[in-house]
């Protein structure tokens, strides 16, 4: 299948800073794809570059088969950008920004189609300043989709919304994704990138420092391999005594061990907890989540991955 967007060797300079180190990676159409990074880290130029909004000083850069350097209003009609704490005048209603907003395109739907595809129907007379935060964001996705763009992408869309609205919202992102917009996505979130996204960029100090799906990342990058047990009569000085463990903390009521391999940890464990009469009431694998890994990522140095 033909990327959407390619990205080969992609560098950019700004005066004195390398924001972008010879980064490359593809997106596949009708993926959510997310760019992930602490902040600095070179996300939003990365971005920017594909948007056609800055231009990069090295590699290249294909969007929909075309060039952002040459060709950058043929790809602007056909993706969709919705910006993060993005304001609209104070007295427009829902339908009459749904009309502003799609008379900027040459190819649009309808008021009502628009309305009807985010189920927005309800808030069409309301005023956009008086909308919650979770129906400002839907609003401002409705915008950004209007001509049905083939790529879109979200730059922080839950940002300060409520669990409810978050989840309603990423229905709505995943709902366009089955209707194949592919979705570029940068989150703080890792919950919703774990959510939403097929594969994950992992972007640090400028370069990328992983590419594949959350669960492969979490598997490969999170360096501590924990396992949990509870139960009673359970011995802390046996289990630290265990070849494949390297720690056992006591946390509330349970007990969380590093290990160095999950089978042979748990084959020990058992061994032991049968020889020793422990009773165990629960035992589990813990792999760590992307909140680990990116809590990992920020106190990395440059050039220690
Ligand atoms: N116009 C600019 N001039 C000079 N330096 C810049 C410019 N834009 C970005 N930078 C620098 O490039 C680096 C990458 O910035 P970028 O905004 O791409 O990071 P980011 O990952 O999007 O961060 P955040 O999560 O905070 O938005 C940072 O060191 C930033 O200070």
């Amino acid at each position: 299948m033909e990327p959407v967007i390619q990205v080969k060797n992609l560098s950019k300079k700004f005066s004195n800073v390398l924001a972008v180190k010879n980064i490359s990676f593809s997106v596949h159409s009708g993926e959510v794809f997310g760019i992930i990074g602490p902040n600095g880290a070179g996300k939003t130029t990365t971005i920017e570059i594909i948007e056609g909004l800055q231009v990069q000083t090295r590699g290249s850069v294909q969007v929909l088969g075309l060039d952002p350097k040459k060709n950058v209003s043929k790809i602007r009609e056909q993706i969709g950008v919705m910006f993060q704490h993005t304001e609209l005048q104070r007295k427009i209603k829902v339908w009459e920004a749904v009309d502003l907003f799609s008379n900027f395109y040459s190819h649009n739907i309808s008021v009502e189609d628009a309305l009807h595809r985010l189920n927005l129907e309800p808030y069409r007379n309301h005023y956009f300043s008086q909308l919650s935060g979770g129906w400002k964001q839907k609003v401002l996705l409705t915008l950004a989709t209007l001509h049905a763009p083939k790529i879109l992408f979200l730059d922080e869309p839950s940002a300060g919304l409520d669990p409810n609205s978050r989840r309603d919202l990423w229905h709505l992102i995943l709902l366009l994704r089955d209707q194949g917009t592919t979705i570029i996505l940068t989150t703080h979130y890792m919950e919703e990138a774990e959510r939403l996204c097929d594969r994950i960029a992992l972007i640090n100090h400028g370069k990328l420092v992983g590419l594949d799906t959350p669960e492969s990342l979490i598997a490969h990058l999170t360096k501590e391999k924990s396992l949990i047990i509870q139960g009673e009569s359970i011995d802390l000085t046996e289990l630290k005594a265990l070849p494949s463990v390297m720690k056992a903390v006591p946390s509330k009521e349970m007990i969380r061990l590093t290990v160095t391999d999950f089978q042979k940890a748990s084959f020990e464990v058992f061994s032991l907890a049968t020889r020793l009469n422990w009773k165990i009431d629960d035992f589990r694998y813990d792999r760590g989540t992307l909140d680990d890994l990116f809590a990992q990522l920020s106190t990395e140095k440059e050039g220690m991955l």
